[in-house]
């Protein structure tokens, strides 16, 4: 299913693409399975989506749908057993984009600074030794943390280190940006923040941006596109969030947004939409 949900609230089909987004990538045919001794667990058997470039598109579903698994055929580190990806009309292998990755937990050295780890992630993409403290300084500053490259991570907030593993996924200057679930173990209070920071760290950088998440209201309030998974490895809905930006959180047409689609999603969980 495909739906529109414009500023009013309103849904509306959509047929085809939007005029004003081109497609950057289009995955077809999606299928993943793990072999668990004799047994197969196929996690997704048929996904196809596509992200337009400069998007910010949301993956969500219940625990253990897949949206990991997903994340990281996308990255390219899984490659799936069946199934196409195209950027721009041309054939792809998986694993061919330029992705910077930000986890649940940021995962940073904490015997190296702040400023060494984005080093250390720069050194790993061959960035020529002298851009790297231009690059540090640049988005260490976009995530507000200027003053911070010689702290260990040790010393920082929770929310702090998340903030320098946005700032080292974006240093490499990646075509896309990977988020899995990056504020689920913050308070939210700093999530709260740190999703108004995203936003405008998007808009000033323009990058392609997957973000997963369980939260709905998240997945609403930032996003151009929220796609879902169910539990059966389907993707049971694809949905255009057309409210306009900036956006405030609590906003009525957001809130009647998130309501639908999280109804329609538990009807279709219950089995009453067949
Ligand atoms: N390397 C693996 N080997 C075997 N099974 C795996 C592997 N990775 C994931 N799985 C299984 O695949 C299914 C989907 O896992 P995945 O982590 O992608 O789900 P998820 O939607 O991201 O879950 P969560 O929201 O809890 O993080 C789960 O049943 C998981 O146990």
């Amino acid at each position: 299913m495909k739906t529109s949900v414009s500023s009013n609230g309103r849904e509306t089909a959509t047929t085809g693409q939007e005029p004003e987004h081109r497609p950057e990538i289009e995955f077809s045919g999606l299928r993943k399975s793990f072999r668990n001794g004799d047994e197969t667990l196929t996690v997704f058997s048929d996904l196809s989506f596509s992200i337009t470039q400069g998007s910010f598109t949301s993956i969500m579903g219940p625990s253990g749908c897949g949206k990991s698994t997903l994340m990281n055929v996308i990255a390219g580190l899984l490659e799936p057993d069946e199934g196409t990806i195209h950027r721009d009309g041309v054939e792809i292998q998986p694993g061919n984009f330029f992705y910077g990755y930000v986890f649940q937990e940021p995962r940073l050295l904490d015997w190296r600074t702040v400023g060494e780890n984005i080093a250390f992630a720069l050194e790993g993409k061959g960035i020529p030794p002298e851009e790297h403290e231009a690059r540090i300084e640049r988005y260490l500053e976009m995530v507000g943390l200027a003053d911070e490259a010689d702290s260990y991570p040790q010393q920082l907030s929770g929310g702090m280190r998340q903030r320098v593993g946005i700032a080292r996924a974006l240093a490499i200057d990646p075509d896309i940006l990977l988020m899995d679930e990056p504020f689920s173990s913050l308070d939210e209070f700093t999530a709260k923040e740190l999703r108004q920071d995203l936003l405008q760290i998007w808009k000033e950088t323009g990058k392609t941006i997957v973000f997963v998440t369980h939260n709905s209201s998240e997945a609403v309030f930032l996003s151009d596109t929220v796609l879902i998974l169910d539990g059966e490895g389907d993707l049971f809905d694809h949905v255009s969030i057309d409210a306009p930006r900036p956006r405030e959180v609590g906003d009525k047409a957001l809130v009647e947004t998130e309501s639908r689609l999280m109804n329609r999603f538990f009807t279709h969980l219950d089995g009453s939409d067949e």
